[in-house]
């Protein structure tokens, strides 16, 4: 599907403008169905993003927000994208949108993956919004290249859901909604910052396989426009 690309003078810049196109994306939801849901990422990139949509006056008490994917550690760790977005999305106006974790306390990460699929099931499909960022290897979400469930996680037969992934450069083993459950949202944004991320994207746009750079898988297949947010 095409994507589209938003540059931004500035990080400031881009966060006022993605969170009012993400407030108006939610609030038409909400009037459509009476309730939205919105997928966030984690990392450093989004943090300014949070705390300026956190501030939007929407009936945040209507809308769900989770994770697109998450490290499998309890949500008092550091590492933890419930931490993140508990600090920096889940405060001021937002305080009261309901948020649905994907760290489950299970035995194993697959079991926590169970869990995660069972009790975002009721989230509803498609999400409204998804903000997905971008690693300097392409990976989004948790693809990771490498990763120990890659192909299942990238194909699009695989049912929308919570799989575990394992890979070099993801630390913990991760929690990650699939690409059937990401792909086809009303609002599918791509939000990346810096020069670096900028070449990255570029090679990705390029040509090459999508297991070399996960974030192709999204760039080439996904049924939504990708809304491509970026900032020096
Ligand atoms: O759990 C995570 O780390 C994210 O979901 C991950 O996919 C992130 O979006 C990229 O790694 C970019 O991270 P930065 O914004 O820190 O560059």
């Amino acid at each position: 599907m095409a994507s589209t690309l938003h540059s931004f003078a500035s990080p400031a810049d881009l966060a006022g403008s993605l969170a009012e196109k993400v407030a108006d994306t939610l609030s038409a939801a909400i009037s459509a169905r009476g309730t939205a849901s919105i997928a966030v990422s984690g990392g450093s990139t989004p943090k300014a993003f949070f705390q300026v949509l956190s501030t939007r006056d929407i009936a945040w008490d209507k809308v769900t927000i989770t994770l697109v994917d998450e490290r499998f550690v309890p949500a008092d760790n550091a590492r933890s994208n419930h931490m993140l977005v508990d600090a920096n999305l889940l405060q001021n106006k937002a305080k009261s949108a309901r948020f649905v974790p994907l760290y489950q306390p299970a035995a194993s990460v697959e079991e926590a993956a169970r869990l995660a699929t069972e009790k975002s099931a009721e989230i509803g499909i498609p999400f409204d919004v998804v903000i997905l960022g971008m690693g300097g290897d392409g990976h989004t979400a948790s693809f990771f290249p490498g990763g120990s469930n890659l192909a299942t996680a990238l194909d699009a037969s695989t049912p929308r859901g919570v799989i575990t992934m394992e890979a070099e450069g993801a630390g913990e083993p991760r929690l990650t909604f699939t690409f059937s459950s990401l792909q086809d949202a009303a609002l599918l944004v791509l939000h990346i910052e810096g020069e670096g991320k900028k070449d990255v994207l570029a090679k990705a746009e390029g040509s090459g396989d999508e297991a070399d750079m996960p974030i192709r898988a999204i760039l080439r297949r996904a049924t939504s426009p990708v809304e491509i947010y970026w900032a020096p």
